[in-house]
């Protein structure tokens, strides 16, 4: 932009060839959309075609989203869909010109102008810059909530299929998260919107040729007064105005809005999303390095919300320190954010918008199928569970759980099953790249099994797994690059990494299968640990988004609409790593909605709890795992539909495939007795009809260590027989 820095002689002569530009670009002089032959912005598609993805495309087109596969109407967290509203027009395109007069509009146009007004600084008042406008809330009654659901749905399914590069309407994606207590999908919009502006901004980034003809063309429906004001405001807009032609002018334009109505918006939303979320040093890294950014591009301002936010952030982590206020002080903590505690939570919950989610209960035909293909005498079926999450002791929850459907022998393997959803972090282990079994000794007699792609390094274990690797994922993953991506990371890290590797493996998954991850048969049955709260104004109180609840981290919870939010998340795997992922695997991440970062949550909420994790070269998880972080991990969809219990009925063993053998001899424990009249059974097998119990911790360990090592996995204090008598006795003083 230097070559507008000139200064200008004429000022007069600057404003003359702007109104020339503004009037050759015959642009509409309210907010209602332009006639169709002056808009070139085209309507939306009035139905739901296809994914482009369907027809192999890896291109930008935006794609509609393909029908939805359930057919519950209710979804699991008690809200009710929205109805199917695929039809409606939206955008600059719904005009009575072009649209038949039958169709709603008021809400869609309602939406474009809400895009149309989100501006963030009016350049004639400094003071406007510092405080900037606020962000609106949103009442909590339930039309209110019913319908900014609608709105984000509106804005999922038409605005961003048809305009996935346009920044206004990234930052009111944002925005109606942030309302409706999803900050952490506001900070994803956000870094998106982020990405945007560098691309409007720069000629030669990868998206400019997408994103600045969008929002060129969105900004020439603003009325052409409000465009100039928007120039002149400040002697400075007309000075800087360039010489050059009416597309000149126009780039400039575009610059201008971006620097002083996008750019700090996104900003603002990006920090304050990751703030609530409670990633403290990327929020206030990111806010110290956003009034920097802001103020070389528009001059010397500071953003009062950005200050807010690095307060909020040292108040949050002082109090979560217990330090004093000298203390804190002395110790410069205040000025020290790479400190500061990175990894919040967020909302695990089946999206009010996810039409994805099974009705597992009315699908237990299909699972059953699943599950005779790998288990022949085991059944899944509906079983009642002690609810971990939950503050009352005899509430409890309606899950599944896997059964014996005819005695099983001590020592008879029950259950034999192999999954393409794996990962491994170790950049030079010897693993097979699909399924992660060890791969055999070059002296061994199945050495001469073992294939290598022909196109990358990657090494198979036999033949079978090269083709079915083939077949489910690896195209997607061939020669991209992704290799050294988030491996040989330090311990603590390990499980974190662990479950990204995962989430890759799906995309790469549902790119190569043609279909929506949340739909792949090792995810679709996996139950989340979603909490099962509806949003509705009984559960869900909206956030006061102003001054005083940045400032106050008590009241961070409200920035989640005050639900439970159990799902780990950080910037780093739920937003930047994603999208990485995407752009290495030649996916558009603006423009492909079927790897969201709602449903990238979807998948972390999965994973995390089911997922199998061990030492590479072993089979088992136990004591060393905890040194060295778990190296392996896997999704087995049907095995991990086997609850836990601290006195199990199988061993679990993973090689190449994962195993249950029903155990010999149950464990020792001295409680074993009488339940609701029955003798429990010492002895091993499975009788017909007997639940089958697994173990998600080591079962040696007592009964506190088993219960912290089991949580993360049970999503709460384990209250299996055994726990809850060792418990007993310990409170005891046995
Ligand atoms: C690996 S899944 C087991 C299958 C799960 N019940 C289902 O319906 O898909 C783990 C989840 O099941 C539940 N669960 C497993 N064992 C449990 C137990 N002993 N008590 C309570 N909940 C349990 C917890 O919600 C946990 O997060």
């Amino acid at each position: 932009m230097d070559t507008y820095q000139k200064p200008l002689e004429d000022v007069d002569a600057a404003l003359k060839r702007l109104n020339a530009t503004l009037a050759s670009y015959k642009v509409a002089s309210t907010t209602k959309p332009a006639p169709a032959a002056t808009a070139p912005m085209k309507a939306p598609a009035p139905a739901a075609t296809p994914a482009n993805k369907a027809n192999g495309n890896k291109t930008s087109i935006p794609a509609t989203r393909p029908a939805p596969a359930s057919k519950n109407g209710q979804q699991s967290n008690g809200h009710p869909r929205s109805a199917d509203r695929t039809a409606e027009p939206t955008g600059p395109g719904s005009n009575p010109a072009e649209s038949p007069s039958d169709l709603p509009q008021v809400r869609p146009d309602l939406l474009w102008q809400e895009a149309m007004k989100l501006r963030f600084c009016d350049r004639s008042s400094r003071r406007t810059m510092m405080l900037g406008p606020d962000f609106p809330g949103m009442s909590g009654d339930q039309f209110a909530i019913d319908r900014q659901i609608d709105d984000i749905m509106m804005l999922q399914e038409h605005y961003l299929v048809d305009y996935p590069y346009l920044l206004p309407i990234r930052l009111l994606t944002a925005q109606k998260y942030l309302q409706l207590g999803y900050p952490d999908l506001a900070a994803g919009e956000a870094y998106k919107a982020l990405l945007l502006c560098d691309a409007v901004r720069d000629p030669s980034d990868d998206y400019h040729q997408m994103a600045a003809p969008q929002l060129r063309e969105f900004i020439q429906q603003v009325p052409v007064a409000e465009r100039l004001r928007q120039l002149k405001c400040d002697p400075d807009g007309v000075q800087e105005l360039p010489p050059g032609s009416s597309g000149e002018v126009m780039d400039f334009e575009l610059d201008l809005w971006v620097r002083y109505h996008y750019l700090p918006w996104a900003h603002r939303l990006l920090v304050v999303g990751l703030m609530y979320c409670g990633c403290y040093k990327t929020a206030w890294y990111k806010a110290w390095k956003a009034m920097d950014s802001i103020e070389k591009t528009t001059g010397d301002v500071v953003d009062q919300w950005l200050v807010d936010v690095t307060v909020g952030c040292e108040q949050a982590v002082q109090k979560l320190w217990g330090m004093s206020h000298d203390d804190w002080e002395k110790l410069g903590h205040w000025n020290n954010g790479k400190e500061y505690p990175d990894l919040g939570r967020v909302r695990r919950e089946v999206y009010p918008w996810n039409e994805w989610e099974p009705d597992r209960l009315a699908e237990l035909p299909q699972l059953n199928a699943m599950m005779a293909a790998v288990a022949p005498k085991l059944e899944v079926r509906a079983v009642e569970l002690p609810a971990l999450t939950g503050s009352s002791e005899s509430a409890t929850v309606m899950q599944l759980g896997v059964f014996a459907k005819e005695d099983i022998a001590p020592g008879e393997v029950v259950l034999s099953e192999t999954s393409m959803l794996t990962a491994n972090n170790k950049l030079r282990d010897t693993l097979c790249d699909a399924c992660s079994a060890d791969l055999p000794d070059l002296n061994s007699p199945t050495a001469d099994q073992v294939r290598e792609c022909p196109d990358c390094q990657a090494v198979f274990c036999s033949p079978t797994c090269l083709s079915r690797a083939e077949a489910t994922y690896h195209r997607a993953t061939c020669g991209n690059d992704l290799d050294a991506l988030l491996r040989d990371v330090p311990a603590a890290e390990a499980a974190d990494s662990l479950y990204s590797l995962l989430l890759m493996r799906a995309i790469a998954m549902a790119d190569v299968q043609e279909c929506h991850p949340l739909e792949l048969d090792e995810v679709r049955y996996i139950w989340g640990d979603f909490h099962h709260l509806p949003i509705t104004p009984t559960h869900f109180k909206p956030s006061v988004l102003n001054h005083q609840a940045l400032n106050n981290s008590d009241r961070f919870d409200e920035g989640h609409g005050q639900l439970p939010r159990t799902l780990p998340w950080s910037f780093e795997h739920n937003i930047r790593l994603p999208i990485q992922m995407l752009e290495k695997m030649e996916i558009d991440p603006f423009a492909e909605p079927n790897y969201d970062l709602w449903v990238c949550n979807t998948l972390f909420a999965k994973f995390r709890g089911t997922a199998s994790a061990r030492l590479s070269g072993s089979s088992q998880a136990g004591r060393a795992t905890r040194a060295r972080g778990p190296e392996v991990s896997a999704v087995h969809p049907m095995w991990c539909l086997a609850n836990h219990s601290c006195d199990p009925n199988v061993r679990w063993e993973w090689g190449g495939s994962i195993e249950f053998t029903a155990r010999e001899e149950r464990v020792q424990w001295k409680g074993r007795g009488v339940e609701g009249g029955v003798r429990l059974r010492k002895e091993g097998g499975v009788r017909r009809g007997e639940e089958v119990v697994n173990h998600y911790c080591d079962v040696e360990l007592d009964v506190k260590e088993r219960r912290e090592w089991a949580r993360g996995a049970l999503g709460g204090e384990c209250r299996c027989e055994r726990c809850v008598w060792e418990a007993g006795q310990e409170g005891g003083g046995e």
